[in-house]
């Protein structure tokens, strides 16, 4: 765990959300103390992007808060949200017609001065250090456009990093990635020192990466703590209907899991 002091403690306290007069996120609570990486393991449609857009602000809850720092967060005015929030969505809406050093600049617009004021000094210095860590800088004049999906996948993490927020919030960021980019990436945040918030759906990352895991199911916590005492076979026949085999790393500790279909 960083203790960067950067970073802020989240709190999301009681979070319930109604979408077409049915609940999909039922009175969750979680906490991720600052600089902790904490990850939402639930089966497909379980509710983690749900859960994961009220706390970067995309939605606001039917009841409940989200509290950084014990400030809430939808009473934040959006610039000042957006400093301490960032956030890499699953799903980007908005397709860029940019260049990706553009694409990236746009993670410094809620650090400048006012509306209309241009990039500060150290901006581009950010931008190409950030696109060179996510193993992108040859990639800066390129249209985003015309990238790959892991391509475009690394860029968007390099956007939510030059923001230099003090709580980042990843729906699986993973996503597209070949192994040494979703090993590279899971270290890049955590080096980088904000709380973090991560949907992931590889139960084998999110034991290796994450400090913290919630389990989510039909919108509601079923289980919390470290992954080694979250993790256990009995839980995830019944989350995820696999059967599990725990072992331990040989090399770095951690619990893995062997996976295949119940009997
Ligand atoms: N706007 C909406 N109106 C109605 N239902 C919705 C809406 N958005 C999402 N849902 C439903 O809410 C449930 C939770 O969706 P959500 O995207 O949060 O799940 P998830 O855990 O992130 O799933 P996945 O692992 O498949 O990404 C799903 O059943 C989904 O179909």
């Amino acid at each position: 765990m960083s203790d960067s002091p950067a970073a802020l403690d989240l709190a999301v306290d009681g979070v319930s959300v109604d979408l077409a007069g049915v609940r999909l996120v039922d009175d969750i609570t979680l906490t991720a103390r600052a600089g902790q990486v904490v990850g939402l393991i639930g089966p497909n449609g379980s509710g983690k992007s749900t859960l994961l857009r009220c706390v970067y602000r995309a939605l606001r809850p039917a009841s409940g808060a989200v509290l950084l720092g014990g400030d809430e967060l939808h009473a934040l005015a959006p610039r000042e949200a957006a400093r301490r929030v960032a956030a890499l969505p699953q799903e980007h809406s908005a397709e860029f017609d940019f260049t990706v050093a553009e694409v990236v600049g746009m993670g410094r617009l809620p650090h400048r001065r006012g509306a209309l004021a241009g990039p500060s000094a150290g901006d581009g210095d950010r931008c190409a250090e950030a696109l060179r860590r996510v193993g992108a800088a040859h990639l800066a004049a390129r249209g985003f456009l015309s990238l790959s999906g892991g391509e475009k996948q690394r860029v968007l993490i390099a956007r939510a990093l030059v923001q230099e927020p003090k709580v980042l919030v990843l729906d699986e960021p993973t996503n597209h990635l070949d192994i040494a980019h979703q090993l590279e990436v899971l270290a890049l945040v955590r080096e980088a020192g904000p709380t973090v918030l991560t949907a992931l759906h590889d139960l084998n990352l999110a034991a290796g990466h994450c400090d913290l895991l919630y389990v989510i199911e039909d919108g509601r916590i079923v289980a919390s703590g470290p992954p080694a005492e979250v993790l256990e076979p009995d839980l995830l026949a019944e989350v995820f209907k696999v059967r599990a085999t725990p072992v331990r790393h040989p090399v770095t500790g951690a619990v893995q899991l062997l996976l295949d279909r119940l009997p």
